[in-house]
């Protein structure tokens, strides 16, 4: 067919859906590209940079969705939300009124918070701009605020607050638990009450927000696109007690039991801990500990649920099969079950059968990877071509900075999916740098690096190429010793 005949429909102006537009528009020859997006702003990748064969780090910046049609050609672009589609003769329906014919269609409707106690005032998710500027004025006047989970959100909000206490409660026995093991969490640990360090040393995450100004609002109930890498800089988290630079308390091994306002916990005749004279707090947390702790507002960083149910229509949703975990489910072609229908991004779970060295986590890296290879499958898929997995998806490379140190993680990078019968070599200096490496069979299957270790190339080379290190397994992490000169 000739390519100026095809219609391709993507909805969501995350980093997946805005790559894979880029790419449609790059590859699809005359194609006409429509991208639908209920936020007004876009996230564009800027500054790409492939670090190794697989990491890679970019800024992204956030535009007006026009710029997705000036950037690329044959791009049309509609501000509206998705409510329908008709699978059988390929239409999306929006709010407001349009129907579009598609022959291929990329889901790309990113995830929402996944909050405890949703309808509560005093319980925030952050997920994009709008509910940053929402956390950040609730914060001007917090005295102690409550931040449930450790994963990304959390680790990076404790290091970022200041001018309030902080009680972290998580459900694991250390911190950042998510991304790092118990050993880089006690690394981490010593920097968790020391006051902020403000000044630039440690790698930018290079997120660089031009927040545009818009005037259309999201429509009720949807979210903006997911934020990204430093999305903490130039914001102030600074709540309302200048003595108190950075004071957190770690409650380990906890969940929440109960939420409750002054009311109801008075009625509770539970006793709180760490009480302010003369401090009445608006909301009371009961942990799983019978630790109560009152404060003035509870983080909810506690995950994301993909966007699956992204049309009005429960019936349409439905049609496409979901993961466990909540995600469309996607094939090694990036297509859902639904004919012409294919997904990308945090809304997708990878349902093929994964390499040795990968793994899915809702990673911008990951969102741009896989709108990019959406984009490949769907031309593919028009012009009846094989596709092959793309190489991005041989080994999980994740590149970020916690409390101020460059986090590599490589691989099975905290074992995951290991069985017993793998070993650790470790060196960690203290404050500087923690090194892992995982061994299975004397081969390297996954590696945590944090800090400037400068080793991120040759493990990701090792894991890759799976060469046994049995016999230089003494030295491999010996300090002042060359890992590269041993493979020469
Ligand atoms: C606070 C925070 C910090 C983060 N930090 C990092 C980090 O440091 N490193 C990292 O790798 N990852 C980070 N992430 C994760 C990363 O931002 C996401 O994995 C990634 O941006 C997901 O991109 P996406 O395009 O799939 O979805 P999203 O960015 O969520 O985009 C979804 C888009 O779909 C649109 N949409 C939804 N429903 C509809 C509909 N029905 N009709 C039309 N449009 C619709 C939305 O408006 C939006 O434009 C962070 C996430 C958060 C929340
Ligand atoms: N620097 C980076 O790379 C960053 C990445 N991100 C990404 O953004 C997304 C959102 O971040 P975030 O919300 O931190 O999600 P994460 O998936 O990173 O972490 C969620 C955390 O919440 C815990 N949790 C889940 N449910 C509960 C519950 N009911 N009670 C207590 N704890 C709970 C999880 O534990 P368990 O796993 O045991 O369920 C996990 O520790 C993620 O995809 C994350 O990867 C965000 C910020 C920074």
């Amino acid at each position: 067919m000739d390519s100026s005949q095809i219609k391709y429909v993507v909805i969501g102006g995350g980093i997946a859906g805005v790559t894979c537009v880029e790419t449609l528009s790059l590859f699809g020859g005359d194609a006409s590209i429509t991208l639908i997006s209920a936020s007004p702003l876009i996230k564009t990748v800027t500054n790409y940079s492939q670090i190794t064969r697989v990491a890679e780090t970019f800024d992204v910046e956030e535009k007006p969705l026009a710029y997705a049609e000036e950037q690329s050609k044959n791009v049309h672009v509609i501000q509206d939300s998705v409510t329908s589609l008709s699978i059988i003769d390929k239409k999306v329906y929006t709010s407001n009124g349009q129907c579009l014919l598609y022959d291929k269609l990329c889901i790309c409707t990113g995830g929402k918070p996944r909050v405890i106690a949703k309808n509560n005032p005093l319980v925030v998710g952050i997920r994009d701009t709008e509910s940053v500027k929402e956390f950040q004025n609730k914060v001007k006047t917090a005295r102690r605020i409550l931040i449930v989970g450790n994963g990304g959100i959390a680790t990076e909000l404790v290091y970022e607050l200041e001018g309030c206490e902080v009680i972290w409660a998580i459900k694991d026995k250390s911190i950042a638990h998510t991304f790092v093991d118990a050993g880089a969490g006690e690394f981490f640990l010593e920097h968790l009450n020391k006051a902020k360090d403000n000044t630039q040393t440690g790698p930018s995450k290079r997120l660089k927000y031009t927040s545009a100004a818009s005037t259309s609002p999201i429509p009720c109930g949807l979210s903006g696109g997911a934020l990204g890498p430093d999305w903490t800089s130039n914001l102030n988290f600074h709540g309302e007690i200048d003595e108190i630079s950075h004071r957190i308390h770690v409650e380990r091994e906890v969940e929440v039991s109960d939420i409750m306002t002054p009311d109801e916990f008075k009625q509770s005749e539970l006793k709180e801990s760490l009480c302010w004279p003369d401090v009445q707090w608006p909301v009371f947390v009961s942990l799983t500990n019978g630790i109560v702790y009152g404060c003035d507002l509870v983080v909810s960083a506690t995950g994301v649920i993909p966007n699956a149910s992204f049309t009005n229509d429960s019936h349409i949703n439905s049609h496409f099969e979901q993961a466990e975990d909540g995600g469309i489910k996607v094939n090694s072609c990036m297509k859902t079950n639904v004919d012409s229908v294919f997904a990308a991004g945090d809304v997708c779970t990878a349902s093929w059968e994964h390499s040795q060295h990968w793994l899915q986590m809702r990673l911008w890296s990951q969102a741009r990877q896989m709108g990019c290879y959406a984009a490949k499958c769907m031309i593919a898929d028009v012009k009846k071509e094989e596709i092959s997995l793309d190489f991005c998806f041989e080994l999980f490379a994740h590149m970020t900075t916690f409390f101020k140190f460059k986090v590599v993680l490589l691989g099975r990078f905290n074992a995951q999916g290991l069985e017993n019968d793998y070993e650790v070599l470790l060196r960690v200096t203290k404050g500087e740098e923690y090194v892992k490496a995982l061994l299975q069979d004397g081969r390297l299957v996954g590696a945590v690096l944090v800090g400037e270790t400068d080793l991120e190339e040759t493990f990701e080379n090792l894991i890759l190429n799976g060469l046994d290190l049995t016999p230089f397994k003494e030295n491999l992490l010996e300090p002042g010793v060359d890992v590269e000169d041993f493979f020469d």
